[in-house]
């Protein structure tokens, strides 16, 4: 659906030339919802803006949709949908006339206005809302508007950029079942940016992660999680039986980084669930007595500092220690 090679762009400011997005390859299949990972800055807003056509890139080429940017934008804008930061929603507009501008906007009769925008407002939860002012809406409401706006013309393939910015805990995670069910029931390919960790963590299928205009690692979450480090356990048993546990900790398959305490193993396995059962069960035939076990999964947030030596939010903070 997206497949971009060498795509970058360089922006002249007084400061001298910035080099926002440098030389991204990506691939997104039909269906996928893949989320563009990075703090403030990375480059995320400017690689959609290139795909999305609404910026030229300075080299590179990519295909969207199966269109080129460069020779067919046309085709390109025809089957996407781009949902910008903050939405592009008018306060003092009603919601019925929003969604009627939209449809007059990408070609659609009245009618098939009328009819899709009734079934994206009955999917995303804001039927009824219609002839409410945007203004009066709450922030997930007004979220949930500018995606139905964006899939008004049934794009196969959707830019969400930051959807979930300002919103609380609730609103995000019923946007993500919005985001999910979309997919599930259209098909919908789906490409939204995001600084949360847990976001890409709980709703993307692939997380790309992108740093200073250069994607820096790609992968399911999980693979991103387990191929940083793997998972950490911690297992406490009976004093006087450390060593003998430590040895079937360490023979477990994959297992590195054994430390020992007083009472306590902690070692690391690429995949700890699986690595779990395996170690109770030879515990158990050794007949050693187990007293806890723990086993902790890296975040994103982890494998964007083994990557780039800075935590997300350090990244998020220019100039902090
Ligand atoms: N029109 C512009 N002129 C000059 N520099 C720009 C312009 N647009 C973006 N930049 C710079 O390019 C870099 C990447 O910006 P971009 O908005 O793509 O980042 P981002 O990852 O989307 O950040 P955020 O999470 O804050 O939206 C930043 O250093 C930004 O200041």
């Amino acid at each position: 659906m997206i497949e971009a090679r060498g795509l970058a762009r360089t922006f002249r400011s007084r400061g001298g030339p910035v080099e926002a997005v440098r030389g991204v390859d990506l691939d997104v299949a039909p269906g996928e919802l893949v989320g563009f990972l990075g703090p403030n800055g990375a480059g995320k807003t400017t690689t959609l803006r290139l795909l999305t056509t609404l910026l030229r890139p300075t080299t590179g080429r990519a295909t969207v949709g199966g269109c080129d940017l460069l020779t067919d934008p046309v085709g390109v804008r025809r089957q996407i949908g781009y949902v910008a930061q903050g939405g592009g929603t008018a306060y003092e507009c009603r919601v019925r006339e929003e969604i009627e501008i939209q449809g007059r906007f990408y070609g659609l009769s009245k009618a098939d206005t009328v009819r899709r925008g009734a079934a994206l407002a009955s999917r995303l939860d804001i039927a009824g809302l219609e002839h409410r002012l945007v203004r009066t809406l709450s922030g997930g409401q007004r979220r949930r508007l500018d995606i139905a706006l964006g899939l008004i013309h049934a794009p196969a393939l959707v830019f969400l950029d930051e959807p979930t910015t300002g919103l609380d805990p609730q609103s995000r995670a019923n946007l993500w079942e919005h985001i999910r069910a979309l997919r599930a029931e259209h098909g919908l390919t789906v490409f939204l940016t995001t600084h949360y960790l847990d976001e890409a963590d709980a709703l993307c299928d692939r997380v790309l992660v992108i740093d200073n205009g250069t994607i820096v690692a790609t992968g399911t979450p999980d693979e991103l999680k387990s191929r940083i480090s793997g998972d950490s356990v911690s297992v406490e048993v009976a004093p006087g039986t450390v060593p003998d546990a430590a040895g079937i900790a360490g023979r477990l398959p994959g297992a590195h980084e054994v430390t020992t305490g007083e009472n306590t193993i902690r070692f690391r396995v690429p995949r700890g669930d699986t690595a779990l059962p395996e170690l109770l069960r030879a515990l158990h035939t050794h007949g050693i007595d187990l007293r806890s076990v723990q086993v902790h999964r890296p975040s994103l947030n982890d494998v964007f500092l083994t990557l780039t030596g800075r935590t997300l939010r350090d990244a998020e903070v220019p100039g902090a220690a």
